[in-house]
């Protein structure tokens, strides 16, 4: 059975971050481990608070995973801040994994901010160039491209710019904004366009962390990664057109609906 880390942070009712997470790698069939670096009290339409874990303690989950079961990936969700970062760095550097999807979190979708604002200058020096993938949605790409983007080629020239600072494959997620459903990929080559129904919908809550975990989940069984994407873009899509409606704001998606389509209940 392949093995799945995810580094990231609690989303209490269980839609989005590590809980979103474990939930993909266990419809995937792959074994995943948690490392918890915030706890963040939460729900579907509004963030009240967070407290990060200390850095010893998420050094410590880190070792304690790996000094006894490998994983085969790592995804990367919700840092909040520097030293948070700066520990995440250090075990990175510590283990080495092969594989690292990046999530760079920095907003819920009810627009609550995840991460502090003076985080991002290390998020992008430190942690960007240690990741074999980087998966951010429209605004994250802004910010860390330094552009505007408003279009598909806004997109493909953010993805390329990040591309050329940090050498790592990057694919932008259109989201629900201004380009629908389209994500860009730029793997340092060529660009690749992953186009999926576009569901009208609020239950987007943890589509981010659920695409990037499920990206992970099938780098882990060696996919190649246009393959590995594209079928996480299908695997998102299922789960968003599926969510089974719960909560007063954006609600969470549906991990399990392959898995159970047929049973009755
Ligand atoms: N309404 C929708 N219909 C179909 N696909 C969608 C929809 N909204 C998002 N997606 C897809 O879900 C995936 C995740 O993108 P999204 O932009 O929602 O991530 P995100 O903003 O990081 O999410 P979050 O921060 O809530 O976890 C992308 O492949 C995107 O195209
Ligand atoms: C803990 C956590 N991580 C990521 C997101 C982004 O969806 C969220 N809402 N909560």
């Amino acid at each position: 059975m392949k093995k799945a880390l995810t580094i990231a942070g609690s989303d209490c009712t269980g839609g989005a971050g590590i809980q979103a997470d474990l939930k993909t790698f266990s419809a995937h069939g792959i074994f995943g481990m948690s490392v918890i670096t915030s706890v963040v009290a939460e729900n579907t339409a509004r963030v009240i608070s967070y407290e990060n874990i200390s850095s010893n303690v998420i050094k410590q989950q880190v070792d304690a995973v790996f000094e006894d079961i490998i994983p085969d990936v790592v995804k990367i969700g919700m840092l909040s801040s520097i030293e948070t970062m700066t520990a995440v760095k250090e075990s990175l550097q510590k283990w080495a994994p092969t594989l690292v999807v990046l999530d760079p979190v920095m907003f819920a979708k009810n627009g609550n901010s995840l991460m502090a604002s003076d985080a991002i200058d290390t998020l992008i020096s430190e942690i960007l160039p240690l990741s074999t993938l980087i998966t951010p949605n429209i605004s994250e790409a802004e910010k860390i491209a330094e552009m505007k983007i408003t279009n598909v080629n806004d997109m493909k020239c953010a993805a390329k710019k990040i591309y050329q600072f940090t050498e790592v494959p990057t694919i932008i997620k259109g989201g629900y904004r201004i380009i629908k459903v389209t994500d860009i990929l730029f793997d340092g080559n060529n660009f690749y366009e992953f186009s999926g129904e576009n569901i009208d919908t609020k239950n987007t809550h943890g589509t981010g962390c659920t695409f990037s975990s499920a990206i992970a989940s099938n780098l882990a069984v060696e996919k190649p990664l246009e393959d590995a994407v594209r079928d996480a873009k299908n695997y998102v899509t299922t789960a968003i057109k599926h969510a089974p409606s719960l909560g007063k704001g954006n609600g969470p998606t549906h991990h399990f609906y392959e898995l159970y389509k047929n049973r009755i209940f």
